[in-house]
């Protein structure tokens, strides 16, 4: 079975990520997208509302799994046997540190790494950017699968 993984913080999905995660579910037999627990960093969504809406959003996508792992990549991937990484570049500002990691990776743990371009009509968009925008009232209906539309304005709500 050929499987890949997408990890990511997806804090939260957007429709770049679902863009690029719906292009590599139809090159395997299973995607894994994988969140990311990040200790150190508290983000908007918990990583379980990530998760969530992650697989609202990938509901169509009968080969993708959504997972989170915490620590290294290349120990998920071992534990997992998962040979490859697939990770969305959206500008070539990413590049630099991706090439890092890709190396690092590879010579950790012998995974590989592909790149897949988004698509241009998305390119602008990250999770970060799309959280500013909602907190000051933007319309980012375009730019995320609609439940996370729902809980950015519930959160902007609470807060
Ligand atoms: C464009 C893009 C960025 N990332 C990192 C996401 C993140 O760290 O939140 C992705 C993960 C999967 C598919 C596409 C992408």
């Amino acid at each position: 079975m050929r499987r890949a993984v997408c990890p990511g913080s997806f804090d939260p999905v957007t429709n770049g990520h679902v863009d690029v995660i719906t292009r590599v579910a139809a090159l395997y037999d299973e995607l894994v997208v994988a969140v990311l627990v990040n200790p150190g960093k508290a983000g908007l969504f918990t990583v379980d509302e990530r998760m969530e809406l992650l697989r609202e959003a990938v509901a169509e996508l009968p080969n993708v799994v959504v997972d989170s792992f915490s620590g290294l990549l290349v120990d998920y991937c071992r534990s997992h046997d998962i040979p490859v990484v697939v990770k969305g570049l959206r500008a070539v500002g990413d590049f630099e540190y991706e090439l890092q990691m890709a190396q690092m990776n590879r010579e950790l743990a012998g995974v590989e790494t592909l790149f897949v371009p988004t698509a241009p009509q998305v390119g602008h968009l990250s999770s970060s950017l799309v959280k500013q925008i909602a907190t000051f009232g933007g319309d980012v209906s375009r730019l995320v699968p609609e439940g996370v539309l729902d809980r950015l304005l519930a959160k902007r709500e609470a807060s």
